[in-house]
């Protein structure tokens, strides 16, 4: 590990070291690996689709106890995110219905207006010329959508400063290194400090959020079709306890309701900022590496909203389902997610595995599932490192049978990605209103500049890039672009239709 570790950047997400890694010395589709005493656990690592499906799929093998150790502070002790058993189904089946897409198209006029204010603060940035990362004003973007999909509340993130946003992004801050050639830099003495810090910070702000929900409701006042996540959660709650035969009068919110609440709420806005931010900084950067493609994409947009790209948001709102009728952009994502997925999961080893008729004893191993090494792999993708939306696209020249359980940016079985209809919608959307306004242009070299660096600029090899990517995929909770992907965007004079 230490020598793959060598020749990429320091800060780089594990999952892209092992497809390095997989590559470099021609391995199958499994390796153990024994990183004594840098952990104490066997690791084993899985590239193959049909072991993946294996742990996810047919074992559902329990979450590794790093998830809570990393995000715990984050999520709260409940989360949805790595929990099990009967306390992970029950929250799982509270908020199951509010992630569905018939639900969530009623929300999309809400998504449309954020990502409005997210076209005028980039028309800002364009304005200004400035060379910036973009991927914190996207995540910011994506944290007033979860504001609206899950609380019905306005955190203007975008705008202005938010008690709560400025926690939980200071929360993160506070995050221990899973990946450090330097023993001592998890051991700041203030950190178990400010996690309780910004835990009450973050608490006390939702509860007071959830107890005037909760008073709306029980006054009735609250009869819109587009309900937040948390009043679904809320009328399958009070099912729930009719159904188990708790009298009316002693139902309503119990603390235990609101406790496990708090943390999904969390649990949401952090597993759906970050990764959904990332991934649509990656579809920018892409397109605009690929004229080609980027022409496709926007005349697919003139083709279902017209020329005039200012009627978007409007037709949009007015028919949400013609978000559902853009095949390339669908493309795009799917191909940026291969290309690019921001999680790898990883599971306790339990019982055995089977590959290639030989049975192994995974009990006791952490066990890494690295989907980013299967999408890279030519055997399941020709031509692994580019970048080919019409791959995706039925009836395009390109397009591809995709083999069984290759394909999993969102992972597969009761334990996949609760989110993933949203964050498809959510990235659709900004896509939609933003890409014929305008053109995206990364400036590392500008950037590096600015920061002092030596050598700035595109240097691919070594320690500074990987793939042939100046934005490699640093691990800061999940695997964002490095830096955030410092760059400019440019207004497009496009000839308006009136
Ligand atoms: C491009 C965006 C996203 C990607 C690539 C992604 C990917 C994933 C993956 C791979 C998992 C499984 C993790 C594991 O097995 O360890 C997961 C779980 C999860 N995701 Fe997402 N996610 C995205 C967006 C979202 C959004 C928008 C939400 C908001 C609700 C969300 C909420 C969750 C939650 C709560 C879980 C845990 C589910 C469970 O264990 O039952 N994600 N996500």
């Amino acid at each position: 590990m230490a020598e793959m570790y060598a020749q990429a950047p320091t800060d780089s997400h594990p999952h892209g070291v092992f497809t390095m890694m997989q590559r470099q010395y021609n391995l199958k589709g499994m390796w153990f690996m024994d990183t004594w005493p840098a952990s104490p656990q066997r690791q084993l690592v899985i590239a193959d689709p049909n072991l993946a499906a294996q742990i996810t799929q047919i074992n559902n093998l329990p979450k590794s106890a790093t998830f809570e150790q990393y995000a715990g502070h984050i999520a709260g002790s409940q989360s949805m995110i790595f929990t099990e058993g009967a306390i992970w189904k029950k929250s799982r089946s509270l908020f199951n219905s509010s992630f569905l897409l018939p639900h969530l198209m009623t929300l999309i006029p809400t998504i449309v207006d954020d990502a409005l204010i997210y076209h005028q603060i980039i028309g800002e940035h364009a304005d200004s010329g400035e060379v910036r990362p973009i991927e914190e004003t996207l995540a910011r973007l994506m944290i007033d959508i979860m504001g609206h999909v899950v609380l019905d509340l306005s955190f203007d993130s975008l705008t202005t400063k938010n008690e709560f946003v400025s926690a939980f992004r200071s929360q993160i801050s506070w995050t221990p290194s899973a990946v450090s050639t330097n023993p001592f830099v998890n051991l700041n003495p203030l950190r178990p400090f400010m996690h309780r810090y910004y835990t009450r910070k973050m608490n006390n702000y939702l509860e007071k959020v959830l107890d005037d929900r909760f008073a709306k409701s029980n006054r009735n006042t609250v009869r819109s079709r587009r309900k937040p996540a948390i009043d679904l959660a809320l009328d399958e709650y009070t099912q729930q306890q009719k159904e188990g035969g708790v009298e009316s009068s002693e139902r309503g919110i119990d603390k235990a309701f609101k406790a496990n609440a708090i943390d999904q709420m969390k649990s949401f806005i952090f597993a759906g900022h970050d990764t959904t931010s990332s991934t649509m900084a990656y579809a920018y950067l892409l397109l605009s590496q690929h004229l080609e493609e980027l022409a496709k994409a926007r005349a697919e947009l003139d083709t279902v909203f017209g020329t005039d790209s200012s009627q978007t948001s409007d037709l949009i709102k007015q028919n949400p389902s013609l978000v559902n009728s853009l095949p390339f952009i669908l493309g795009v994502l799917k191909e940026t997610l291969r290309l690019f997925s921001p999680v790898m999961t990883v599971r306790e080893g339990k019982g055995t595995l089977t590959y290639e008729g030989v049975t192994y004893d995974i009990n006791g191993c952490m066990v890494f599932e690295v989907s980013q090494a299967i999408h890279r792999n030519a055997e399941y993708f020709p031509s692994p490192d580019e970048f080919i939306p019409e791959r995706w696209v039925p009836g395009s020249g390109r397009f591809q049978e995709i083999p069984k359980d290759a394909y999993r940016p969102f992972e597969k079985g009761p334990r996949d990605c609760i989110g993933q209809q949203l964050a498809m919608l959510e990235m659709k959307i900004v896509l939609a209103l933003t890409l014929r306004d305008f053109d995206f242009k990364e400036d590392y070299e500008t950037w590096d500049r600015n920061l002092g660096r030596k050598s700035p600029g595109s240097q691919l090899d070594g320690r500074r890039g990987m793939f042939g990517q100046r934005a490699y995929q640093q691990l800061i909770a999940t695997a964002k672009p490095a830096d955030g992907l410092p760059g400019r965007f440019i207004r497009r004079n496009r000839p308006q239709q009136h």
